[in-house]
């Protein structure tokens, strides 16, 4: 098959029999490998990146013949009556859903060692992204469940795709820490492969340089995610359980729960096939624009254009200052923060036509203008959100707007890099992820009733940032708005330099004026009310520089930590009523 696709160049060097043979068995069980693993097999791989390459060479436009227009979506506003009716809606479905978790991405722009769901999503608590999913996760079943009664005992199943870059440390992550109370049987890990390099317009692949025995590989992409979920079984599993539901997300956005259940209530109320979140985005920002684009033949599809692609598209269709903002002070093409929300039945008949496969590009960077040699080898690649591509012009693709503040806040960049992005755009650093934590759930907790003091602002790794205090709640405390309306009573205060986590079910906030560190934890069955003043020297923020190695990783990419110099800790492990006012 290799001679056949004119691959003889992976032979040439080859000794004579009986040399290096075990090596050379190798070489055919990792072809076998990448073989296998390609919807098509390697024939298919090496003769889409033949076409690719050939395009690239061209210079051809893989939008040619379309023209972009700013698509029409539903825009929600955190906290109205719309709203949290969606997340009642949203609730209710999500017994039906199964969660997946894309978490390949070895995220080399953020340069962190370990495995990025293992960071600390804020270090008030110090939990770390995976931990606040999985927990998530659980408390949507459980109130998801509630609501049809006790002959309710589904388990959401949750799927994270690793690779060989992500998957022991995702294990023992999970396996450590007692997969963070979900049940083991519940999460599946789908491991995607690389795929083989290409040395050349060819697509002759490329020999591992350390290595001749072995072909370089490289990440394919998170649109994998599609065959590897097609080819493991899972998806017939689930519609034999009448699940209705995929939802699709990455590796560190700790706002996203707070879209889960609004934009699974879009879905369900307008049945759409494929929901994709979104937020208000600025021009330049690294997030894809959905756009609506129109071919000259009449079709039309709303889909995703990547950032690097979405201003030589505008360019070339009359918009000569390209991806910029407009009056608004944002694109007017809404960011996809790559959330989908996928309807499993069409999802399903879709996959039986393509076997998972997903529309790939590829990216070569070449030596000079004659484009005749890559500076280093190329791969293809594809990207989930790719999906609705290959859809027919009846499926019903729409996305779901939300303010970023609430849903978006993602930590991708090193803090050099972040440092360095235009003034008001977005840092996506750890510094930037961790504050927006803080802020939204200011902002909840203020649309909910509570008087939260303004924010300071201060600058860490040379990012300026909004300071606002530091509160944080477990998921099965505050889920959705009505959950936490529900919860804060009275007239209740908190100060700039307070700190407040909130870990239990039935905690009420009524009349609670908190300047200083509060750390309430309890068991479900305790209803803790929370009266008067709390008054204690608190956590105080110390700077820290990312180059000072005496700090961890993980404290030195934020740029702060905290220095706990008093607090008051309460633990209710009775159930009962419980009172705590000075
Ligand atoms: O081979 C891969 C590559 C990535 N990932 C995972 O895919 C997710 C996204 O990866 P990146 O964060 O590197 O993605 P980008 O920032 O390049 O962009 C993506 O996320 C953005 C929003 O965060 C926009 O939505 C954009 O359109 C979309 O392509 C991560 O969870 C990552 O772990 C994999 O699982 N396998």
């Amino acid at each position: 098959m290799l001679l056949n696709e004119r691959q003889m160049h992976l032979f040439e060097h080859w000794p004579e029999p009986g040399v290096d043979d075990d090596k050379k068995r190798g070489f055919f069980d990792q072809v076998r490998r990448l073989n296998s693993s390609y919807p098509g097999g390697l024939v298919s791989y090496i003769q889409n990146a033949k076409k690719l390459l050939a395009d690239s060479k061209a210079g051809k436009n893989p939008y040619d013949g379309f023209t972009p227009s700013v698509p029409s979506g539903e825009v929600l506003t955190f906290g109205n009556d719309n709203f949290v009716s969606l997340e009642a809606a949203g609730v209710k479905e999500a017994r039906n859903a199964a969660f997946v978790l894309v978490a390949g991405g070895l995220g080399e722009r953020l340069g962190y060692k370990g495995i990025k769901v293992a960071l600390p999503r804020e270090t008030t608590t110090g939990k770390c992204f995976l931990q606040h999913y999985i927990e998530s996760i659980l408390s949507l079943q459980e109130a998801s469940c509630k609501m049809v009664g006790d002959g309710c005992h589904t388990k959401i199943p949750f799927v994270i795709m690793t690779s060989d870059d992500t998957n022991a440390l995702t294990i023992k992550l999970l396996e450590s820490n007692s997969y963070f109370g979900m049940e083991p049987s519940q999460v599946k890990i789908l491991k995607q492969e690389k795929v083989a390099c290409l040395a050349d317009n060819d697509a002759r692949l490329a020999l591992d340089p350390n290595d001749k025995y072995k072909i370089q590989t490289k990440p394919h992409g998170h649109g994998d995610v599609h065959s590897l979920l097609y080819s493991s079984g899972l998806l017939e599993q689930w519609k034999s359980e009448e699940r209705k539901w995929v939802l699709f997300f990455q590796d560190t956005n700790g706002l996203l729960f707070n879209a889960i259940p609004s934009a699974l209530g879009v879905s369900a109320t307008k049945g759409y096939n494929v929901n994709s979140l979104a937020v208000p985005r600025k021009a330049k920002e690294a997030i894809g624009g959905i756009t609506k684009l129109t071919h000259v033949d009449g079709r039309t599809m709303v889909i995703n254009v990547e950032y690097n692609q979405l201003d030589p598209l505008l360019r070339a269709t009359g918009h000569p200052d390209g991806d910029a903002n407009c009056e608004t002070g944002y694109s007017p093409y809404p960011g996809n923060i790559n959330q989908l929300i996928l309807e499993l039945g069409p999802y399903i008949e879709e996959l039986k036509k393509t076997h998972g496969a997903i529309s790939e590009f590829v990216n070569p960077k070449y030596t000079d203008s004659t484009k005749t040699a890559f500076k280093s080898s190329t791969r293809l690649e594809c990207m989930m959100q790719d999906y609705p591509k290959t859809l027919p012009p009846s499926a019903k693709v729409g996305f779901t707007v939300m303010d970023t503040w609430l849903a978006y806040a993602p930590v991708k960049n090193n803090p050099e890099d972040a440092a360095k992005v235009p003034k008001g755009n977005p840092y996506h650093s750890a510094t930037s992820g961790e504050m927006a934590i803080y802020r939204a759930n200011s902002l909840i907790l203020r649309k909910a009733g509570a008087q939260i003091a303004d924010p300071v602002v201060d600058t860490f790794n040379e990012q300026e940032v909004e300071v606002w205090p530091r509160i944080t709640w477990s998921p099965r405390w505050g889920l959705t708005f009505k959950d936490i309306k529900e919860k804060v009573r009275g007239n209740s205060s908190i100060s700039q330099r307070s700190a407040l986590v909130i870990n239990g079910r039935n905690i009420f906030l009524e009349g609670l004026l908190l300047n200083g560190t509060l750390i309430v934890n309890a068991v479900d069955e305790a209803e803790v009310k929370f009266t008067g003043p709390v008054q204690n020297k608190g956590w105080t923020i110390q700077h820290v520089d990312y180059k000072d190695t005496s700090e961890k990783e993980e404290i030195r990419i934020r740029g702060f930590k905290f220095e706990k110099v008093e607090q008051l800790e309460v633990n209710y492990t009775e159930p009962g009523k419980h009172s705590l006012s000075a």
